[in-house]
């Protein structure tokens, strides 16, 4: 029987298994199919993913995400969040701001500690990738991919399609409490057209500096919250013309509100919550 440390966490909801790979040793073939076990609510622990807090040749740490489904993901910004928590808690890190290296490359995370407990965290998340191509979407290359109409299964639709590193394709609703998140995410999100499939987000634009957002993940469904779907929101929003660049904008998700600006230098800076909920043992 193999066994491994875990530290539950989570950001506005968005709960992951974290293992920290600098004491814990898992081959790395059975990083997939364990996430999926972790991620179980009946015979697992239960969460929307499990994330690896991993040594790295440049940068304190190095941060590995993995979804429900076991598919790996590119960047995670609550994971983010809980990441840098940890670090910092854990002696990592020594100063309160420190890089951490991605899939999609490294982000700046600055901690806000109470008594040494952190209770928020900024990241800095870079600039949006706009590019048709680097979303990835398939078609001929654009600058963005902002409004454009696509037809979903017979119904026309406008979408705007945004990458942090990770995909993501928004829809804007009128009333987000009706928005079709568990019918429309799960076609789009396996849509031929994001041949890495995609997050799917809906937005309600409240005015410029505030959305109500809902997300449906790739690899994980439903979640009450998705970072880098929150920032793609904003960028979004300010490519729509529907809110204001470098400004703080309050995005409301379902479980509970993010700040996120799109600065003028380019940058996409969330600040928000990261939580501890309890320490363990898995045995596989
Ligand atoms: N499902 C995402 C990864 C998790 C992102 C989300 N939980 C966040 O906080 O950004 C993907 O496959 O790209």
């Amino acid at each position: 029987m193999q066994k491994f440390s875990f530290t539950k966490m989570h950001g506005l909801g968005n709960s992951y298994i974290y293992v920290n790979m600098f004491e814990e040793t898992i081959p790395e073939s059975l990083f997939s199919e364990l996430a999926v076990k972790v991620s179980n609510v009946n015979t697992g622990i239960g969460a929307d993913g499990m994330i690896l807090i991993c040594p790295s040749d440049v940068a304190p740490v190095k941060m590995r995400i993995f979804n429900s489904d076991g598919s790996e993901g590119k960047n995670c910004g609550n994971g983010l969040r809980c990441v840098a928590k940890y670090a910092y808690e854990h002696r990592l890190v020594t100063e309160p701001s420190f890089l951490i290296e991605t899939l999609s490359g490294l982000v700046k995370a600055e901690v806000f500690d109470e008594n040494g407990v952190v209770t928020n965290v900024t990241i800095d998340m870079g600039k949006p990738r706009l590019k048709r191509s680097e979303v990835p979407m398939v078609g001929e290359e654009a600058d963005q991919v902002v409004a454009e109409k696509i037809d979903i299964a017979g119904k026309a639709h406008e979408i705007t399609a945004v990458s942090m590193g990770n995909p993501h394709v928004i829809f804007y609703v009128d009333d987000i409490e009706k928005a079709p998140v568990t019918s429309l995410g799960p076609v789009v999100e396996k849509d031929a057209r994001f041949p890495e499939g995609v997050n799917v987000e809906f937005v309600e634009v409240v005015n410029d500096c505030e959305l109500h957002f809902r997300v449906w993940e790739r690899g994980s469904g439903v979640t009450q919250a998705c970072g880098t779907g929150a920032c793609a929101a904003v960028v979004a929003s300010v490519l729509n013309g529907k809110t204001a660049r470098n400004k703080e904008t309050v995005v409301h998700l379902a479980g509970g509100d993010l700040v996120i600006t799109w600065t003028d230098e380019g940058n996409v800076l969330m600040t928000g919550p990261a939580e501890t909920i309890c320490t363990g043992v898995y045995y596989y």
